[in-house]
């Protein structure tokens, strides 16, 4: 596995890095340069085709907004605030701080409307039923319908959307396309990488980031859209030249709650918004998505499908080269940087999409070869004999994927770091200790983000799961401390052996109720790396 990436960190934020915080995140949002002031008859009149039902205006419809932002504390003079009603507050009650920092006008549904605030705000007021389903058609109008300018791919799935954009964001730029990327780790455009704090953003950041594509001369742009925002409508008045859909396995079941509900909200994106579907028939899920919606299929695993692999070789330095075999005939020799046959799936998803949206499948092809995706596989090597390896593996199928992978590519053993996070779904945790026990021979239990839960409650369930399963091989220890767990990996590991440190990838920190701490997997990884080569001091093996 010589060759797999060993790429920079992701450029680091101090708070509100990722996803996740109850804290709004505050992201930096890139804006337009030029926004034309539109009406808020005209914003009525939108949302009104748009949802098919007129919101109330109360005040002045000749009133023009020059943005729209939902974070009161975000507003920038001139912008319609969304007063939104959330699963702990309602927006409408921040109205005074919008108001504050100068917004000219808000959207909010018959309950903001009561709220003392917003009926002593003295600016035009939308009221609307389904508010949030309103924003999404009303901030695209703001921002001049951008994705009418602007071709988005948009990816889907449990598993992948990352990489999948990553892969097509390269495709996309080797047939020709200007491309950008809109994901968990960054926005990429022209150079341009800006941390996320969203893995999708909220309706108006997104149109206001289109609107900026658009203004610098973007012509592609390959985008990951979360079950979350499906839901919650932050792609509402988003045209999408491509949907796709890589996998479906259990997550995100605090918020879903069950499967049905989860591959509901995924399927959101395949309900007309997209002018063409690609979907990966290798799990039973896709099958169901790809009947009801006309779909370009994919498949890695020999179901028969549009896009298929042939040849998959993949080799010691941890490459794969492959065919694609497209519709007409079409086989394109492929090479990856990334191992794992999940990664066949997710370059397949890509070569399709871009296929999809009319660019030469050849030309995309040949877009793979360099690509590397920070904090996904991503290797970090001082010369050690062994492979240390970070991955942002958080769920059963992604830690099961990983583990099968590195396990087939190692000499040695497999010893694995990995935590769950806090205020997410508790019912993987324990799969996830299981499938960390049963696919490695070494494994430290430690924090993933516990946000405002007891760190050790999500270690013993964890660790529950690890000491019950029948399947379970490895020696498990618990170390809380993640440094110290990554430490004593690295102290334990010998010639051949795979270190791989999971769950946390590119994320810059580690979240302890309402803090974010400074934390890299990868540059711990380094540190310990660099110490072990230097220090005899570090702790013993505990196997
Ligand atoms: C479950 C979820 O997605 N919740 C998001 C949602 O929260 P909510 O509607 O319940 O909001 P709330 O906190 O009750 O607040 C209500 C309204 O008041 C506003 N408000 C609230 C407080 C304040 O001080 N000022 C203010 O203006 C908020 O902007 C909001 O519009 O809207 C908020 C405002 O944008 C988000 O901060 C919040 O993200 C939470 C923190 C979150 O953790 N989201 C994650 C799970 C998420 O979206 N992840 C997906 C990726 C998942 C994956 O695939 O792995 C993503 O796309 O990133
Ligand atoms: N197609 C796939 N099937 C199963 N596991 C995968 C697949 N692609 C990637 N993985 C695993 O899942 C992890 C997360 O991958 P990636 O970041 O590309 O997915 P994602 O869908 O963007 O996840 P998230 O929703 O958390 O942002 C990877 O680090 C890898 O371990
Ligand atoms: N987008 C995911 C990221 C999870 C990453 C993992 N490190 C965790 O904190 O559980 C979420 O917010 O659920
Ligand atoms: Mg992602």
């Amino acid at each position: 596995m010589g060759n797999l990436p060993t790429v920079p960190p992701a450029p680091s934020r101090t708070a509100g890095e990722t996803s996740g915080d109850a804290v709004p995140a505050g992201p930096d949002v890139i804006r337009p340069r030029h926004v034309t002031p539109t009406r808020i008859d005209a914003l009525a009149a939108r949302i009104a085709e748009a949802t098919g039902s007129a919101p109330e205006i109360h005040g002045d419809p000749t009133v023009a907004v020059t943005g729209a932002c939902l974070r009161a504390q975000d507003i920038v003079a001139g912008e319609l605030f969304a007063a939104l009603p959330g699963a702990n507050v309602h927006g409408a009650d921040f109205a005074a701080v919008a108001l504050e920092c100068g917004a000219a006008a808000v959207l909010t549904d018959p309950d903001g409307v009561t709220r003392p605030a917003i009926a002593r705000a003295g600016v035009p007021v939308l009221v609307h039923p389904q508010a949030r389903e309103a924003l999404g058609p009303a901030s695209s109008l703001i921002f001049g319908d951008p994705t009418r300018r602007l071709a988005v791919l948009g990816v889907t799935g449990t598993s992948g959307k990352t990489t999948t954009s990553y892969l097509l964001e390269a495709a996309l730029a080797a047939a020709g396309a200007t491309t950008g990327l809109i994901g968990t780790v960054e926005t990429r455009m022209r150079g341009r990488h800006v941390p996320s704090a969203f893995t999708t953003p909220e309706a108006p950041d997104l149109q206001a980031l289109f609107a900026a594509m658009v203004e610098e001369g973007i012509t592609h742009t390959a985008m990951e859209v979360s079950s979350h925002a499906l839901s919650q409508a932050r792609v509402g008045g988003t045209t999408f030249a491509v949907g796709a859909f890589t996998n479906l396995s259990a997550e995100h079941l605090d918020y879903h709650h069950t499967m049905e509900g989860y591959f509901e909200a995924k399927a959101l994106l395949f309900d007309g918004r997209a002018s063409a579907h690609v979907v990966c028939v290798d799990d039973t899920w896709g099958h169901r998505l790809a009947t009801r919606a006309d779909a370009v299929t994919v498949s890695a695993t020999g179901q028969p499908a549009d896009w298929t692999a042939t040849g998959v070789h993949a080799h010691r330095d941890g490459t794969q080269t492959f065919h694609a075999q497209g519709p007409d005939g079409l086989d394109l020799p492929v090479t990856l940087r990334l191992p794992g046959a999940f990664n066949v799936a997710n370059a397949l998803v890509a070569l399709a999409c871009g296929a999809a949206a009319g660019l030469d499948p050849a030309r995309l092809a040949a877009g793979f070869a360099q690509v590397q995706v920070p904090g996904r596989m991503q290797r970090v090597d001082v010369g050690q004999p062994f492979l240390a390896v970070v991955d942002y593996a958080h769920k059963p199928a992604a830690v099961e994927a990983l583990l099968t992978t590195l396990r087939a590519q190692g000499t040695g053993r497999v010893l694995t770091v990995l935590g769950c996070g806090g205020d997410r779904d508790r019912e993987k945790r324990p799969v996830m200790g299981a499938l960390a026990a049963e696919l490695s021979d070494l494994v430290w239990i430690t924090d993933d983000n516990p946000r405002t839960e007891d760190p050790a409650a999500i270690r013993a369930a964890m660790l529950d799961g690890a000491r019950t399963s029948d399947a379970a091989r490895a020696k498990v220890t618990e170390q809380g401390d993640r440094r110290t767990a990554i430490r004593a990996a690295i102290a334990a590991a010998r010639p051949g052996d795979v270190v791989v440190v999971a769950g946390k990838g590119h994320e810059p920190g580690q979240k302890v109720g309402a803090e974010v701490l400074p934390f890299s997997d990868v540059d711990e990884v380094h540190a310990a790396l660099r110490s072990t080569m230097t220090d005899q001091s570090i702790p013993e093996d505990p196997a």
